[in-house]
């Protein structure tokens, strides 16, 4: 093969699994002759002859595998051929195989979107898109991949040319604001479940995903390890963890448990801390409410209770994980709690922390009015 500066590259652009057909993206000078190396239309009509949108199907074949294969190429452009194959694992990397034996260099998917995008936001949120697990999280961000914070922070450049520092601020300001709801976009909010012994955390966390993730048992210590299950609320991806009931404890494994539990409300983004309805210590629940004045509390079991005393501090919430009475308003709270402004569409929003690192830096340089140092951060922030 002729080889020439600019590098011909092999990208498998479908997911690393299996499938029923996979794509390999050849781009590059030598594209189209590599394509050719290999591939004999039915028609006998070579790729080099074909127009540019042009679909052949034939036989794929390399001298030193004995096995072909028959698939279809697509010359997207004169640079630019699609490789559709089996989709099988094995058959796209035999092809990659075969045109690096031929001096094509082989790419990841991440870096082929890497290279066809300037902009270094915008190849942030493609590359990001794969992961957002709900289609609201997929919406934001795709705003993101369609230029949205790509053109604010061009707007706060330009704020900074004509001095206007202070409206540069506020947009930053209120872009930060946003930057945890960002970074949620592909890792889920982290909830978790704890409280004593017996209280109904295990069910309250079945009832909420809507099947059998944890042992329940009427036997206090039943969950031992912290237990982990993803699921969507109004939409947004979230994590609860179930926790071992906390208490005094001489089992060496509980004991265990207990300190994992503590830890996981210490990183979690919001806890439920959950009680009996049917043995409602008042002096207990005030002194919770007091120790974790940011968690939801849950008085669960209501089911089982007549007349409960409920403290008159703080937020408190009844449940039942049998019945499910409470539990649609307890996810309302959640929600609320977690996401209590949601971005309209177009909403530009940082959603990788290099770009909230950029922005706390560049937002501190614009309040030190660090003209200099602000544009440089801005570029930085474009090109990765
Ligand atoms: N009636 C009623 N029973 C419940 C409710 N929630 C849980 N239970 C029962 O209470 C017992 C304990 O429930 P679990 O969900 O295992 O409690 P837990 O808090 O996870 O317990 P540990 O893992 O031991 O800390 C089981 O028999 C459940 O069926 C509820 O809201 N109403
Ligand atoms: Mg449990």
């Amino acid at each position: 093969m002729p080889s020439t500066s600019t590098p011909t590259t092999a990208a498998v652009l479908t997911p690393p699994a299996r499938g029923a057909i996979a794509t390999v993206s050849v781009q590059g000078p030598e594209a189209i002759a590599l394509a050719d190396h290999f591939f004999t239309s039915l028609g006998k009509v070579s790729l080099d002859e074909a127009n540019v949108g042009r679909i052949l199907v034939g036989h794929w074949q390399a001298e030193e595998d004995s096995v072909g294969e028959e698939l279809v190429v697509a010359k997207l452009s004169p640079e630019v051929v699609e490789i559709h194959c089996h989709g099988g694992v094995q058959a796209s990397q035999r092809i990659l195989q075969h045109l690096a034996s031929a001096g094509c260099v082989i790419e990841s998917w991440q870096e082929r979107t890497t290279s066809l995008h300037a902009d270094a936001i915008v190849a942030e949120a493609k590359l990001e898109l794969p992961r957002a697990v709900t289609s609201q999280a997929a919406l934001h961000l795709l705003d993101q991949a369609n230029g949205a914070l790509t053109r604010e922070i061009v707007i706060i450049g330009n704020l900074l040319e004509q001095s206007n520092f202070e409206v540069a601020e506020q947009k930053l300001a209120h872009l930060l604001s946003l930057a945890s709801f960002g970074r949620h976009l592909t890792q889920p909010w982290l909830i978790v479940i704890a409280g004593p012994p017996n209280v109904g955390k295990s069910s309250l966390l079945n009832k909420i995903v809507g099947y059998d993730r944890a042992i329940v048992l009427d036997m206090p210590g039943t969950t031992r390890d912290v237990l982990h299950a993803t699921t969507a609320l109004d939409g947004w991806p979230v994590q609860f963890s179930d926790t071992a009931g906390i208490r005094v404890s001489d089992d060496e494994i509980e004991q265990a448990g207990i300190a994992k539990a503590k830890a996981a409300i210490k990183t979690a983004d919001l806890a439920i801390v959950m009680h009996d309805a049917t043995d409602v210590k008042p002096d207990e629940l005030d002194q919770s409410l007091r120790e974790l004045p940011s968690a939801l509390h849950v008085v669960n079991k209501i089911d089982l209770a007549g007349d409960i005393r409920v403290p008159n501090s703080g937020e408190m919430l009844a449940t039942s994980a049998v019945t499910g009475q409470g539990v649609p308003e307890l996810i309302t709270s959640i929600v609320s709690r977690l996401i209590p402004y949601v971005p309209q569409t177009h909403q530009p929003l940082p959603f990788t922390d290099r770009q909230v690192d950029g922005l706390r830096q560049l937002h501190c340089q614009v309040q030190r009015r660090q003209f200099d140092d602000a544009l440089q951060s801005i570029e930085k922030l474009h090109s990765a």
